[in-house]
């Protein structure tokens, strides 16, 4: 790391900070500015920091308490945690502990810790390092570890979470020819048609980027544009739309999409998107409770936990607690009655979560089925490209797991049902 990791370091760990004491999730942090004082390649590296942190915490604290007698305040703490991490990753410890030292150092607030800082992590660069090796892949807290070992079981929930652990390869959704566009960015394309690029580097200098051939979507998110199989001339709209991923896929397929969302940030972005990628909807920043209409077919992403994107995400398990949970799942209940009301008769409906709680799943699509007499599910939908058989559940959806695909680098957790409305 070049001198300016003093202050690549100490931005890390602010956001360290803010996602363990103001539950903030790192995207939104940086999307708000968390890094804009840093050049670019440091703010990736700051971005890197954080992420290998967040993934290793649980490894970094078990390392830690080893040569600590007391915890000590979390901003010393997540100091401490960072800097082992980059220690048992093999950094360099001149410029990791003096970075550390020295974050410490210059606040007021914890000055006086600076000889403990030190102290702690000249033991880390000594031991730290066979230590780490022989520690446990991490574990989920136990909140949400409870309810998905109830759902999935004790070996499947280890299973998760080595996934979780092993982090996510870039997969790409294409307009079209997966195969050239796998040749041009040296991926793989998957069973689903998605194209995988195990090490990415910089998403806009691939090949095809500027001339909008494909865009970023994890291959389970793509699955439920391709349940919902939208024809040319048919009617769609897609509730939750923002930024675009799957008003992307619908468009691409030769439909009229009316894409709505209530951000207007993320809807900007969804056009920034569909302008790069050279496809048309009718974009309405707007609430889901608000449309009114008939369509043919409509996707409902819903707002959820997300705890499916853990792999890229492993911040979420420690900025949340799940106490948002219910009122999430009561805003699914509602949005999906509402939006089942807007389908023309015959229409199809794919409600999707990127959520690995068979409550924002499995249950919703469960309890609809029972409330709306005229709807049904229709399991052969969900069987597409790439489709295990046995990922379908019993109410007749998709459960999608961070464990599958584990050979090609697994998967994010999402949950897609098509219901059907009768004629
Ligand atoms: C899972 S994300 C959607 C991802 C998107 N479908 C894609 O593929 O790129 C859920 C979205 O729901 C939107 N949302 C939440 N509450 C909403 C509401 N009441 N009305 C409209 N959109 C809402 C959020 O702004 C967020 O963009």
């Amino acid at each position: 790391m070049s001198n300016s990791g003093y202050y690549t370091r100490r931005s890390a760990v602010r956001l360290l900070d803010k996602v363990m004491e103001d539950g903030r999730l790192l995207n939104d942090l940086i999307q708000s500015g968390g890094l804009s004082k840093l050049e670019p390649a440091d703010r990736a590296r700051a971005q890197r920091l954080a992420l290998d942190t967040l993934r290793n915490l649980e490894r970094a604290d078990r390392v830690l308490q080893k040569h600590m007698k007391k915890t000590p305040d979390l901003h010393v703490h997540n100091v401490l945690r960072l800097a082992t991490v980059e220690l048992c990753l093999g950094g360099a410890a001149h410029g990791v502990v003096n970075d550390a030292v020295n974050i410490v150092a210059k606040n007021k607030r914890t000055a006086g810790m600076k000889g403990l800082v030190n102290a702690v992590l000249r033991k880390v660069d000594e031991k730290g390092q066979a230590e780490w090796d022989k520690l446990r892949v991490p574990r989920l807290p136990k909140w949400l570890r409870k309810p998905l070992a109830q759902a999935y079981g004790a070996d499947t929930m280890l299973d998760i979470e080595a996934a979780h652990f092993a982090g996510a390869p870039l997969d790409l959704t294409v307009k079209e020819d997966a195969e050239g566009i796998a040749e041009a960015v040296g991926g793989v394309v998957l069973p689903n048609g998605s194209v995988r690029i195990a090490d990415a580097g910089q998403v806009t200098a691939l090949a095809g980027f500027k001339q909008g051939q494909w865009w970023v979507q994890d291959a389970a998110a793509s699955m439920a544009a391709r349940v919902l199989n939208a024809q040319p001339g048919e009617t769609v709209l897609d509730l939750c739309a923002a930024p675009g991923g799957k008003t992307m896929q619908v468009a691409a397929a030769g439909a009229t999409v009316t894409a709505v969302d209530d951000s207007a940030s993320r809807m900007e972005r969804l056009r920034e998107n569909l302008k790069r990628v050279q496809l048309n909807a009718t974009v309405v920043v707007g609430d889901v409770m608000a449309q009114e209409g008939q369509y043919d077919a409509i996707l409902l992403d819903a707002p959820c936990s997300a705890t499916g994107t853990i792999r890229r995400h492993p911040d979420l398990p420690f900025a949340k607690d799940g106490s948002e949970f219910g009122d999430l799942i009561g805003l699914q209940e509602v949005f999906l009655d509402h939006a089942i009301g807007l389908l023309k008769p015959g229409g199809r409906l794919v409600f999707c979560t990127c959520s690995l709680l068979p409550d924002e799943g499995e249950v919703q699509v469960e309890e609809a089925a029972e409330r709306w007499a005229d709807v049904t599910v229709d399991r052969d939908a969900v069987l597409i490209d790439g489709v295990d058989p046995a990922w379908i559940t019993e109410e007749g959806g998709l459960r999608l797991r961070p464990d599958y695909w584990a050979d090609k680098g697994g998967m994010d957790g999402f949950y897609v049902a098509m219901l059907r409305k009768g004629q």
